[in-house]
């Protein structure tokens, strides 16, 4: 029998795990698509390779772009500083991720890394570090020498566009903060759909699209008890379902 839970693909990271080349995903990221009905499957980075990265593709009905404490190339926005950070692989998937799930109209939710791509995969541009730019205020990098629980908790607010899609959760709500880099001219086509109260943008979305999200916060934290983090996987999962069942 099809099983009526929708596939749920991740995108998988490169890491360094036992002293071997590893890809992963944070087990939050899972649990957080199960426990809102999805059937998660982790894609490595090279399933960008594939030749039946459409064939698999289509097995997909939903697509889930996670943090990650590597950054986007900065040549894939015209940048020319020289990145320590990178994980070429991830591009190279969520770029084509973000390319299919435009074309085919399956829904797509962008965390922190996967909002940066997705603005910059619409020809938008990052600031490599929102502390050097004049204005943004808001604690918006954790404090890495902090324990986990703390680099996580809500530290300021995000104010919603009442013209986008989140209007429909409310005006306002306080969300945890772990970004370096952010949003500098936002890609053709999105529409801000959140602020930080210093103006930096906190989420976007792709107009005449069915759901793709970005959002610079991490809401598969207190996914169970956090009403914005249920408001943005329930639909997630909702439109991943309307995917599987059409
Ligand atoms: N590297 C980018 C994005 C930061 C990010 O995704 N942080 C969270 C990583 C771990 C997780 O997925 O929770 C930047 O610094 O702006």
């Amino acid at each position: 029998m099809k099983n009526a839970k929708p596939i749920i693909a991740i995108v998988s990271c490169y890491k360094m795990i036992d002293g071997q080349p590893s890809q992963a995903v944070y087990q939050k990221y899972i649990d957080a698509v199960n426990f809102y009905g999805g059937n998660p499957i982790l894609l490595p980075n090279t399933a960008a390779d594939s030749s039946n990265f459409e064939a698999l593709l289509a097995m997909v009905d939903g697509i889930l772009l996670t943090g990650s404490y590597s950054n986007v190339a900065p040549t894939r926005y015209g940048a020319t500083h020289r990145e320590a950070k990178q994980d070429l692989g991830r591009d190279e998937l969520s770029f084509k991720l973000l390319a299919y799930a435009d074309k085919t109209n399956t829904p797509l939710l962008a965390v922190c890394r996967g909002l940066q791509e997705m603005n910059v995969h619409f020809k938008g541009t990052l600031h490599p570090d929102w502390r050097e730019v004049e204005g943004f205020f808001e604690p918006h990098l954790e404090d890495s020498s902090q324990p986990l629980e703390v680099q996580y908790q809500p530290v300021h607010d995000v104010v919603i566009e009442p013209a986008g899609r989140l209007a429909a959760f409310g005006k306002k709500w306080h969300v945890n903060s772990l970004h370096k880099q952010a949003i500098n001219k936002v890609g053709e086509r999105l529409l801000v759909e959140a602020l930080a109260p210093d103006g930096l943008v906190e989420a976007i979305s792709l107009s005449e699209h069915p759901f793709m999200i970005g959002v610079q916060w991490h809401p598969e934290l207190n996914y169970e008890k956090d009403n914005l983090s249920k408001f943005l996987f329930t639909e997630f999962i909702h439109y991943a379902s309307k995917q599987r069942t059409e």
